[in-house]
């Protein structure tokens, strides 16, 4: 049994540390968190032992009610792996406790790509990741990307990608994140920073990117361009991605025509807090013009790197290759949507 750590208990965090529980070969070491809130409560409600993140808080916790197992150092030294889910550049900060205690850890796509040895997508790179001592799995957007790209790439070739981003203002409980009301270019410089990120899973794909920021929570949303080296078909890249646990391809007649309807239809299938591990791309928009594929597609950027994590532990202890560790991660998780089945 792999014993994980999860540092920072917060949208990533959470869903790490409950899918950490479900799987057969992992065991959850505890949570660390800075602060005793509903989080933190809901933790200690699961049983998860919970660490105080920064020393001179934890009597906050005692204080609170909540019996914590220990500070965070003891739980970076009981882990085989930490897995960091701390806000954007505050893991690059926490490098040097997990080096002195020996501990592989897993990084998150707000930190830049030398926070780690490698950058991680499990279907594009894993192998890459195996023995390593550190990874950072990529962004939401970049984990989005790379799954439709690993496929294209291999079986068409992509001569270029083009692909306009229309980003989340912030998640459902970033109260203090905007826009409220506006339509922003963001960043307005191009190409914006998940094609570079995308180059750290595919060094020489060649791929421009464009982001906006609009007054949404609930996903990110993808206009996909990719000009395939060879001829296709939409009817063959349909067959290529239905071969993908985690793509999942919104029928024409499911009535689902924004994240709204994504978010409610993984509410009535019972998918914890409503998530969606998988990209949703609409079928309808595959489109393919001589050797121009478009699309579109929805990223759940609270969850769709969650499987990764997972599957990021697994290459660091070199517990399993990648196509053992998708297939146990997606059985444990009920990764996977085989719609009218
Ligand atoms: N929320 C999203 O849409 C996605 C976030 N990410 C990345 O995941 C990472 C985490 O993001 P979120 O979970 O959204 O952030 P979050 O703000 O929801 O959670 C971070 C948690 O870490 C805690 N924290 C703060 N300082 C800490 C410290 N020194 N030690 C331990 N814990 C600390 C915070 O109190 C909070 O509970 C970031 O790198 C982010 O870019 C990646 C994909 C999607
Ligand atoms: O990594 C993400 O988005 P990004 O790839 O657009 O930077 C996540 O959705 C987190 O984005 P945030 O930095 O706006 O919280």
């Amino acid at each position: 049994m792999t014993q994980v750590g999860v540092n920072g208990y917060g949208t990533i965090g959470k869903r790490v540390a409950d899918a950490v529980t479900a799987q057969p070969d992992m065991e959850l070491a505890g949570v660390a968190k800075t602060r005793p809130n509903f989080e933190a409560e809901t933790a200690t409600r699961k049983g998860y032992p919970l660490y105080a993140a920064v020393p001179e808080r934890a009597d906050q916790f005692g204080e609170a009610g909540l019996d914590i197992a220990g500070e965070v150092d003891e739980l970076v030294a009981a882990a085989d792996v930490i897995v960091d889910c701390t806000p954007s550049g505050i893991g690059a900060e926490n490098r040097s406790l997990y080096r002195e205690h020996d501990t592989p850890a897993i990084f998150q796509g707000g930190e830049d790509a030398d926070v780690a040895d490698v950058s991680f997508n499990a279907r594009a790179n894993y192998e890459n990741a195996v023995g390593a001592d550190s990874a950072r799995v990529v962004s939401c957007n970049t984990t989005g990307l790379s799954r439709i790209l690993a496929p294209l790439d291999e079986t068409y070739g992509v001569e270029k990608a083009r692909v306009t981003l229309v980003r989340r203002g912030g998640d459902p409980g970033q109260t203090g994140r905007g826009p409220i009301d506006d339509i922003l270019p963001d960043p307005v410089t191009i190409p914006s920073h998940h094609g570079p990120d995308v180059n750290t899973i595919f060094p020489d794909l060649n791929i421009d990117t464009l982001g906006m920021k609009v007054p949404a929570t609930l996903m990110h949303t993808h206009s996909v361009n990719v000009t395939l080296e060879s001829d296709a078909t939409a009817a063959a890249v349909r067959d290529l991605f239905a071969d993908e646990t985690r793509l999942f391809q919104i029928p024409a007649d499911a009535d689902i025509d924004g994240a709204g309807k994504l978010k409610e239809f993984a509410h009535d299938a019972g998918r914890p807090r409503g998530d969606l591990w998988e990209n949703c791309i609409w079928s309808e928009s595959i489109t393919v013009e001589e050797r121009d594929l478009y699309l579109f597609q929805a990223i759940h950027q609270e969850s769709d790197v969650v499987p990764e994590n997972i599957d990021a532990v697994r290459a660091l202890t070199g517990t399993a290759d990648a196509a053992e560790s998708m297939a146990t991660t997606a059985d444990a998780m009920g990764v996977g949507i085989d719609y009218g089945r």
